[in-house]
Order: C-alpha cells, then structure tokens, then sequence
C-alpha cells in the first residue's frame, strides 16, 4: 500500500530536544515513503504571516499589470532563464500550462564567456518596472531571504533525519547560492478564452492542465499555496493514484526533487505531481514556489554513509512501488557520477522553454529535441 495522505510536520516539534526525535522520525518517513509534506509553524525560522500577506498582494498586482508591462520583463530578454511567461507559453510532459508566472532567483552577476554554459542558470533577475509596482522588488528579495533561511535550517534536519550529520550537504553549497522562486497564476476555467485545455484522461469533464504532470530538478521545494484553493495540486502515489495536496492556510508544501533523489542514491524519491485548471469560478489561483537549488557545479559526491536501516526502508518502498509514472515525457536525471548537476538543470530548462532557448541557445535545443 503505497501514502494515501500528505503528512503534516510542525516545524516546532524540530526545535525541542525532547520532541526532536519524534520530528526526525516523521521527517524520514515522509522524504523516503512519500516525497511531499506539509510544513506548519515555521515563522521563527521563516517567514511570518504577514511576510506571506505580502507576496501574495505583489503576485496579484503583478499579474494585473497590462500585458506589456509584463511583457517587457519577458524571458526571451533572459539567457539565465529568468522573467515573465505569458499564458499558455510553457510545455510538461509534452502538453501547454495553462499558467503565467514569473520566474525570479537570487540575484547574481551573469558568468563569463569561458565558463561551462550551464552557469547561465545564474544571473541578474528582470524585474517589472518599478514605475507600475513600487514594493515588488523589495517584497522578492526579502521572500528569498526568508525563505533561504528556513531552507538552510530544514536541510539540516533533512540530514539528520536519514541518519547523516547536519552538515553533511554543506559542501554542496557555495557562497551566495541561488535560490529560485516563481510567482505564478492559473486563471479558472471561466477566464480561458481557449478552453480547448489539454484534458487529463482520468479527469475528462473537469479540469485541464495547469501544470503537466512532472518531478522538479531541484534540491528541495517549498509551495506557498496563496490563495484558499483545495482541489488543484496533486502528487501520484506509488501506486499510480493521484493525492491532492490538502491547502492548510499558511502551511508549506514541501516536496522532494531530482536533484535530492540523485544525491541521497535514490533514498528520497522525487515524486510526480501536477497541477490542475482550478474549477470554474472559484477565481485565479496563485502558488508561490521556491526552489532551494544546489551549486551547479556539484560533480561526483553523493552522499556518503547512509545508514544501513534507512537503505531498508528505501528498499522496501521500492519493493511495492507497482504502477507509478505517468507519462511525464523526456526530462533530463542529475546524475552526479557522470555530469555536474548543472548538465541536466539547464537542459531542462531548455526543453521547457523553447522559444527562449532558440534565441539563445539553439544550437543546444536542436541537440535536447533530438534526444526525446
Ligand atoms: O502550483 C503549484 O502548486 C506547483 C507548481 C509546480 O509544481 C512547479 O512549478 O514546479
Ligand atoms: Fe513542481
């Protein structure tokens, strides 16, 4: 029997030596048998409420910014991917989201020309002009700056929890690391003009896709779910059934990605999940992520000494794991013994925005289309 539930850890329990252990316990359950959970109670180390009130209000008036506002921030202005994608302009699993967003990082200097191409990951953000909405940069940058410290505390306990020292994914971070987050709004189905949404086969009459079903590259994610929608992000559990992901104000979805699966020898799975067009009328939905990503450079080091009893649990997951996977189309796997983690991030960066990387890079897209 594989999760029927996303478990829910509160981020308190962490922080007491006598309840610690409990927290570690449950910690490790939900990154080997699940690969999502629901973070409450983490405004001491993150952010507050009203930090959160605060980038949910910017995202609204974002998105209502005339069309070329937004579109003079556009992605295909980025070579480090980063910026504005207009509706319906972002492919998963080989099908069109219906979403906009804007992806933004921590803001970082471009690399030079000798450098491997994929430190073009890194670079400076382009923000909307400052003209039309005041408190926007501002408001990112302290999000990141929260959110980094709670992803730096978290990882420590990541660690601990699968039987390693706190610090033994500190080598994978280098100074001034990147964090990425994206604002992002998928309008209900009453506001598609073209409702000729791609339908999911098991969800014919009600819903498209917002997002195609995928696993993120990254090393861990954390989803601020702002507005109050239940009924739109879903994980697939090992058996091939989708969850939904319960939407408790305030709490953070945290979930596992490739980058960690890749590391950690497979013991936490990045687990597929998708999102679907919100019901009609029940308004936009607007989901923040943040993306807590590793040096690109991160070459031949998984990590080392994982106890022997969390293998067996790891083992046994693998053992029931029946009819997992959709299609979830070509997406490229770190894999540290062969390439830098970079090799794949930036490839799947190119795969999924093509219009940016054939001004860009099309002598690279022309190598990823030919490879799936
Ligand atoms: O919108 C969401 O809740 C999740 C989005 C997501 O999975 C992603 O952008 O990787
Ligand atoms: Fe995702």
């Amino acid at each position: 029997m594989s999760f029927q539930e996303i478990p829910v850890l509160d981020l308190r329990l962490s922080q007491d030596p006598e309840t610690k252990p409990e927290f570690l316990l449950q910690l490790r359950n939900a990154l080997i048998n699940v690969g999502f959970l629901l973070l409450t109670n983490y405004e001491a180390i993150g952010p507050s409420k009203e930090e959160l009130e605060l980038i949910k209000n910017q995202s609204f008036e974002f998105f209502k910014l005339p069309q070329e506002v937004k579109a003079e921030c556009e992605m295909i202005h980025s070579p480090h991917f980063l910026g504005y994608t207009r509706l319906a302009n972002e492919i998963t699993a080989l099908h069109t989201d219906w979403r906009e967003q804007i992806d933004l990082a921590t803001e970082l200097p471009a690399p030079g020309k000798d450098e491997p191409i994929y430190r073009n990951i890194e670079g400076p953000n382009l923000w909307p002009d400052g003209e039309y909405i005041p408190n926007f940069k501002p408001t990112v940058l302290n999000h990141i700056t929260r959110m980094t410290n709670l992803a730096t505390e978290f990882r420590r306990l990541v660690c601990e929890s699968i039987g390693l020292p706190k610090d033994a994914m500190d080598n994978y971070f280098k100074e001034n690391q990147q964090c990425k987050m994206k604002l992002i709004a998928y309008p209900d189905f009453h506001q598609l003009e073209n409702k000729s949404a791609v339908s999911l086969d098991d969800t014919p009459n009600t819903a498209g896709q917002g997002c195609g079903p995928h696993r993120d590259s990254d090393l861990l994610t954390y989803i601020y779910q702002a507005t109050d929608h239940t009924d739109s992000l879903q994980v697939q559990n090992f058996q091939g059934k989708w969850i939904t992901v319960p939407n408790i104000p305030n709490a953070l979805v945290v979930n596992n990605g490739q980058t960690l699966e890749a590391i950690s020898k497979g013991v936490c799975k990045a687990t597929i999940h998708r999102v679907l067009i919100p019901k009609a009328g029940s308004g936009t939905r607007i989901s923040i992520p943040f993306f807590q990503t590793i040096d690109l450079d991160s070459y031949k080091v998984s990590l080392k000494d994982i106890p022997q009893d969390v293998l067996d649990i790891k083992d046994e997951r693998d053992r029931k794991i029946e009819d997992w996977a959709v299609d979830v189309g070509f997406q490229y796997q770190p894999d540290v013994e062969k390439h830098p983690v970079g090799y794949a991030v930036f490839r799947n960066r190119i795969k999924s925005h093509q219009d940016v990387s054939a001004k860009w890079y099309p002598q690279i897209l022309k190598e990823v289309l030919a490879e799936y």
